[in-house]
């Protein structure tokens, strides 16, 4: 079946493009496999002996059932007529089996554990270290190529850990536990067989190198179809109203379809792995049976040698195909453990010192000194900005878009730190302080609200988990939300899916607002919404400010007049400079561009 590729216009292709998901290309790295084995270090008293033991069993009964069915029960109680030695190696081997068996299911089931339990821990680890990466990181990263990397990538490791590890021991031993049977059985039998194993060698190194490369492009075009997915569910509602669905659609089938002939090439390519071998399997058993008849005819071995030699040398072809089988799982291990380790490898470029202190009891007080600060080498979002926000003031920011309001915002809270300059909270740098404990002082409320699935009481509660039900009503009433949570039909208790779709902008503004007031942070960080809302809610929504700005220092990215008005101290910035401050009265004055800011808005409202 082959899939034509869609047509999309050029702008969508740019669109999805993540350069970070490269195709990572190193070769085959022992340091690398020891470093994912080391996930198995905390089972090394338990789960990995046993399943070892159970495998060692299982090995040892495998390796003594042929020479008792070909050297002992034919040549010996067969060709001799001893029925007694008949009946007590039926009984040996019918219990050797019944004793594989029991091996085998505990192999199986402390396999399956220990592979659960390396997965657990590896994303885990994964997730806590993700989450402690600083703001850069997301910049540069769609979230459903992060989500790729902690589920897929991951979740491609289970086989190797559940199956493949062991099974590699299995059949080492099996294959080394064999060549020397062969080799007892008949010398010159086994080394004609042997001629074969070149040709075997040659098969895995060709093949190998080019089965790791296309499953590194299955993972990277599954990455591509998560991010396109993530943002197309995301961005569903713009979709829409501009009816790009069939652009979207066009853009869906192509990263659908190369994810799909990805897929068929890396299995066309695992596919030809094993036939290869079971070809080389069949040359050995014509071999066998051609220079073996003429071995038994000179006697050189008996019949019974040469059952017991021919099961052998099934057996010896079995593992060395499913190694071909787990050399597929390591090169696929590779290929994930090389995503894996890359993002467990990313440093937050926002660090703590050794000797950072806490930040505890602040007044509030914010300083910049000759802030310099650029997202990336090219352009600065921030020029030069020295500025003082005493403690308890409520600071408007307010400037054009892009002027590098949000960016100042980022910087207090330590979400980046400044190419130059410093940054101080009550006099102390705050390079010099624990994240925590400055994040812990910083209470953040952002113009696009973010609301978690759960409930309303748990969204509040998010800004204080400490804090008890009747606190969390509290700040409702104080920010004046009660009065809508409590006539939605479960009141507090109503459930809100992820970012709160079915709450209004102000509605969800408000559960912000509470949510912040119950944490009760020193500095406040707002960033007002933008969205128009009708008087009502807009007097209703200064009041709870009134609410959340008392004694504490606020910074607000301000786009209300009726907020700026009331602002201690105004800064105004253009192209990251502060071009003016002071309050309202004094800026209007001035007649410079605050000025002509706020006509702007009063003309705009006016007409709206
Ligand atoms: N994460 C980022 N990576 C790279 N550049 C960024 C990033 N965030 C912002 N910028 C750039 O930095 C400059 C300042 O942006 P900032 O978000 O501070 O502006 P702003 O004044 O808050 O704008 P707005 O009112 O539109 O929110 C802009 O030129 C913007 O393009």
């Amino acid at each position: 079946m082959s899939k034509k590729q869609p047509r999309v216009s050029e702008n969508a292709i740019k669109r999805f493009e993540y350069s970070q998901d490269q195709i990572i290309d190193k070769p085959f790295n022992w340091g690398q496999m020891l470093r994912l084995f080391s996930y198995m270090k905390p089972y090394r008293k338990n789960l990995l002996p046993f399943s070892m033991i159970m495998v060692l069993i299982n090995t040892a009964v495998r390796l003594i059932i042929p020479l008792l069915i070909g050297v002992y029960t034919l040549d010996r109680a067969i060709v001799n007529k001893d029925a007694k030695l008949l009946t007590t190696l039926v009984v040996i081997i019918s219990g050797l089996y019944v004793a594989s068996y029991i091996a085998n299911f505990f192999r199986i089931k402390w396999m399956n554990q220990l592979g659960q339990n390396v997965i657990y821990d590896l994303r885990k680890h994964l997730f806590t270290h993700v989450q402690n990466l600083s703001h850069r990181f997301f910049d540069q990263r769609s979230a459903g190529s992060i989500l790729v990397r902690i589920m897929n990538d991951i979740n491609s490791l289970q086989e190797l850990f559940t199956n493949g590890v062991i099974n590699l021991l299995m059949d080492v031993i099996l294959l080394i536990g064999v060549m020397i049977i062969l080799f007892t059985l008949s010398p010159e039998l086994t080394l004609a067989i042997m001629v074969i194993l070149p040709i075997m060698f040659f098969i895995s190194t060709s093949l190998r190198r080019n089965i790791r490369k296309s499953w590194q492009v299955v993972r990277l075009k599954q990455s591509k179809l998560n991010s396109h997915l993530n943002e197309s569910i995301q961005g569903i509602r713009v979709t829409q109203s501009f009816t790009q669905e069939q652009e979207n659609m066009a853009f869906f089938d192509g990263v659908n379809t190369e994810n799909f002939q990805s897929w068929r090439e890396a299995s066309r390519k695992n596919a030809m792995f094993r036939p290869m071998v079971e070809l080389t399997n069949a040359v050995g058993t014509a071999v066998l049976i051609w220079f073996g008849a003429s071995l038994i005819q000179n006697e050189s071995i008996t019949i019974g040698e040469f059952v017991s030699f021919a099961f052998y040398l099934g057996m010896f072809w079995e593992p060395i195909s499913r190694l071909g089988q787990v050399y597929n799982q390591l090169l696929m291990g590779m290929a994930s453990s090389e995503r894996i380790f890359e993002f467990l490898d990313e440093k937050p470029i926002v660090s703590q010192k050794e000797t950072a202190i806490e930040l505890e009891n602040i007044q509030g007080q914010i300083e910049f000194d000759q802030v310099e600060f650029a997202y990336d080498s090219n352009r600065k979002a921030l020029k030069g900005i020295s500025l003082e926000m005493r403690a308890g003031q409520t600071v408007a920011l307010v400037g054009h878009t892009g002027s590098g309001k949000t960016t100042i915002a980022n910087l207090i809270s330590r979400f980046y730190d400044p190419t130059s300059g410093t940054i101080s909270i009550d006099g102390t740098d705050l390079k010099d302080v624990s994240l925590k404990s400055l994040r812990k002082q910083i209470g953040v409320v952002l113009q696009d609200t973010f609301i978690f699935s759960g409930t309303i009481m748990e969204n509040i509660l998010f800004g204080n988990p400490e804090a008890s039900e009747e606190e969390a009503k509290e700040a409702a009433r104080a920010v004046g939300a009660n009065g809508f949570i409590e006539r939605l039909p479960n009141g507090y208790e109503t459930e809100v899916e992820e970012r709160g779709n079915v709450l209004s902008v102000g509605e969800r503004q408000l559960i912000s607002f509470a949510r912040a007031l119950l944490a009760d942070p020193k500095i406040l960080i707002l960033d007002e919404a933008t969205a128009s809302i009708d008087t009502e809610s807009e007097q209703k929504i200064q009041n709870a400010l009134k609410t959340l700005l008392k004694n504490r220092t606020a910074v607000i990215i301000a786009h209300r007049l009726s907020t700026i008005r009331e602002a201690d101290q105004i800064f105004v910035l253009d192209h990251g400079e502060i071009i003016e401050q002071g309050n309202h009265e004094q800026l209007m004055n001035l007649q410079g561009e605050y000025y002509s800011l706020v006509r702007a808005q009063f003309t705009m409202n006016t007409a709206s």
